[in-house]
């Protein structure tokens, strides 16, 4: 094979990789056996081993970096990430409806997303490549994780939008990766991780990718910071946009027409959050409309337009779920 017919192919090999991928950590619906997956990295790895210049940093070949990082570099967050004001009952909710009610004429919708317990990042592409990820550090300055966060497989390395767009959402550890996680540190007598929120900040924060690689990080998107064109008119439509380029955005969100119903959503997941195999720690509510947001803007550090009801703290049954899984 020359050197132009190994490039055909490596494109080839790429796209069906990347689709195998999405399909089997996006829509946890692969159509083709693992050993279809691994007998085409193998082909993959042996056409770049044969022709170096021909690797690409989409190539699925490329996600586990090379060399540890010596430190982190320092990302400014243009569009800052900002944190959220709490509620805790029902009455907390309704008095942000009110709140929310005096600052926009207009009826509010609301969207309502289950708050995943992890690490709030940062992702940018660029003409349609993954090419920076960072943590959001204090809202304005985070730190440049791109090599741990290229290692998290639900992550697409390509997109088919080519303008820049910046795509926010929370890197998280799994319940059962968590558990095998803490499981191999007691064994090699390291000290386990109190929570799987503690687990992927630690992980992400590793300067050698191949250990944030090990530990079976996921992701799921919620929103969006820079963006070139900002076409659309609501939260609800860029959770969509964002499905449609190939993020994981989490299934459970739902459009609210009232906040009763904002607070039915809470009540029915504060019971339904046990069988999650994920940890979440409370509920994130948004008003839908992006130019009520803006009406409504933001205080010194959290938006007008969102709240976080929490649920209380889950370490009762994360100890029962060890209990019953040991
Ligand atoms: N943890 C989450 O699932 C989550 C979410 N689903 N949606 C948002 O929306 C942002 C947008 C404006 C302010 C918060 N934030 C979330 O987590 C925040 C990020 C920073 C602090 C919280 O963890």
């Amino acid at each position: 094979m020359n050197k132009q017919e190994a490039q055909q192919r490596i494109a080839e090999l790429t796209d069906l990789l990347n689709q195998y991928n999405y399909e089997y950590h996006v829509l946890d619906n692969p159509s083709v056996p693992d050993a279809e997956y691994d007998q085409k990295m193998q082909e993959i790895r042996k056409l770049e081993e044969q022709f170096p210049a021909l690797v690409t940093s989409e190539s699925p070949t490329q996600r586990v970096g090379g060399e540890p990082l010596d430190a982190f570099q320092k990302v400014q967050h243009n569009v800052p990430m900002l944190s959220l004001g709490n509620a805790f009952g029902a009455e907390d909710l309704r008095d942000f409806a009110r709140r929310a009610r005096q600052g926009t004429d207009a009826p509010i919708s609301y969207v309502c997303e289950l708050k995943i317990d992890g690490l709030a990042v940062s992702l940018l592409y660029e003409n349609g490549r993954f090419v920076r990820g960072a943590t959001r550090g204090d809202g304005t300055t985070g730190e440049d994780i791109t090599s741990n966060l290229r290692t998290i497989r639900s992550m697409p390395l390509t997109i088919k939008d080519t303008e820049t767009i910046e795509v926010r959402g929370e890197a998280f550890m799994p319940h059962q990766s968590f558990l095998k996680l803490n499981e191999q540190r007691e064994n090699n007598d390291a000290e386990p991780f109190a929570n799987p929120r503690n687990a992927a900040a630690g992980s992400l924060r590793q300067l050698d990718p191949k250990i944030a690689a090990g530990r079976n990080l996921d992701i799921f998107l919620y929103g969006v910071g820079e963006w070139e064109s900002q076409t659309l008119s609501s939260h609800s439509e860029r959770l969509t946009y964002l499905k449609e380029l190939g993020f994981k955005t989490n299934p459970e969100w739902k459009k609210c027409e009232t906040i009763e119903e904002v607070i039915e959503y809470v009540e029915y997941w504060e019971n339904e959050r046990p069988n999650l195999n994920y940890e979440i720690d409370g509920i994130v509510v948004k008003v839908d409309n992006l130019d009520q947001q803006d009406e409504l803007g933001f205080t010194a550090k959290s938006p007008r337009w969102a709240i976080a009801y929490k649920f209380p703290a889950e370490e009762v049954i994360t100890i029962l779920r060890e209990i019953e899984l040991s």
